[in-house]
């Protein structure tokens, strides 16, 4: 188990708790979209060899990135803007110091709070990745055509359990997915059957006629929390046992034995809810985190420090 403290910055940088607070009140005040694209980027990181900071260097001409993999391609700007920000006050107080992964795992537990749901400490101590390899990344994030049982395996690889990960999916009680994400559930589900019966047969009709023009129009979304997309709360589960998961996967947890009886104690109880959230957090926050010399401090969260000394 790696190293990490809380008061990792307590004496290189005191002022970090603060000017990362200040950073992200400023961003999600203008930009209300910031917690759930940063929330997700903070997942996608996290996944793929661990929270490294890896998924935040930018595709370039010369090398395939994370961010190269398609899905990766829909990760929203402003989950990278926020680390930019953060990264740049940060780097005027105490240069050289702070890195980009606990930069990411502050700022995604400040925002979390900011939209309504629940703190929890942040462990310090995470350098930045050396790689961000395209080929690591399929193998290692879930997708909502995927059976439980992979899903599961994929999260218990990464030490995270059955309850953990169903607390942790909960964030989809934010945001927003493409219709792409969902098409299969809506237009010819299987052969005579026409919409997902595990979907509420309104719901379905209403998404039908939303989502019609999306092979023309891409950008065509949806909110993951029908009622309220901008307000972490436990509605997301209350949703899924009415048949309203957007997502096959979100649907399903409230389908399947093993992850059923989670969605509804959140759904009942978003005390439990929040408890679990954080302490699936802090968890998935310690993922193959790196110590020592097996990472940096990046000077710019989106470039690897190719030209140091
Ligand atoms: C079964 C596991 C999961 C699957 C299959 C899944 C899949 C997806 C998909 C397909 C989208 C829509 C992306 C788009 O269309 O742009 C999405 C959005 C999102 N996911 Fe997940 N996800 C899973 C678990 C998680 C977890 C564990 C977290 C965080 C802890 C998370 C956070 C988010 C957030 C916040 C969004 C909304 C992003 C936004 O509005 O900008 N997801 N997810
Ligand atoms: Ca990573
Ligand atoms: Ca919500």
């Amino acid at each position: 188990e790696p190293q990490l403290t809380l008061d990792y910055y307590k004496t290189t940088c005191p002022d970090f708790a603060r000017i990362v607070t200040a950073t992200v009140t400023t961003k999600q005040i203008a930009t209300p979209t910031t917690a759930a694209a940063t929330l997700r980027v903070f997942f996608h990181d996290c996944m793929v060899d661990g929270c490294d900071a890896s998924v935040l260097i930018a595709p370039n001409s010369f090398h395939k990135e994370e961010r190269d993999n398609e899905l990766n391609h829909a990760l929203p700007g402003d989950g990278f803007d926020i680390v930019t920000r953060t990264k740049t006050a940060l780097e005027l107080a105490c240069p050289r110091t702070v890195s980009c992964a606990d930069i990411l795992a502050q700022v995604v537990r400040d925002l979390v709070v900011m939209v309504g749901g629940p703190n929890y400490p942040v462990l310090l101590g995470r350098k930045d990745s050396l790689v961000s390899r395209l080929s690591d990344v399929e193998p290692n994030l879930p997708q909502p055509n995927m059976t439980m049982d992979v899903i599961i395996n994929l999260f218990e690889s990464k030490g995270i359990t059955v309850h953990e990960m169903v607390a942790l999916v909960g964030a989809h009680t934010l945001g927003f997915a493409h219709c792409s994400e969902f098409a299969d559930r809506i237009y010819h589900y299987e052969k005579n059957i026409p919409t997902d019966p595990d979907m509420n047969p309104t719901y379905a009709e209403a998404l039908k006629k939303f989502c019609s023009n999306y092979t023309k129009d891409p950008t065509m979304s949806a909110f993951l929390d029908l009622y309220t997309p901008g307000k972490f709360d436990n509605m997301y589960y209350r949703n899924l046992l009415k048949g309203l998961g957007l997502l096959a996967t979100d649907q399903l947890m409230a389908e399947d034995p093993r992850t059923k009886p989670f969605v509804e104690r959140y759904a009942a109880n978003q005390t439990a809810f929040f408890e679990d959230f954080a302490e699936g957090m802090q968890k998935l926050g310690m993922v193959d985190v790196k110590t020592g010399d097996e990472g940096n401090v990046r000077d710019r969260c989106d470039v690897f420090n190719t030209f140091r000394a």
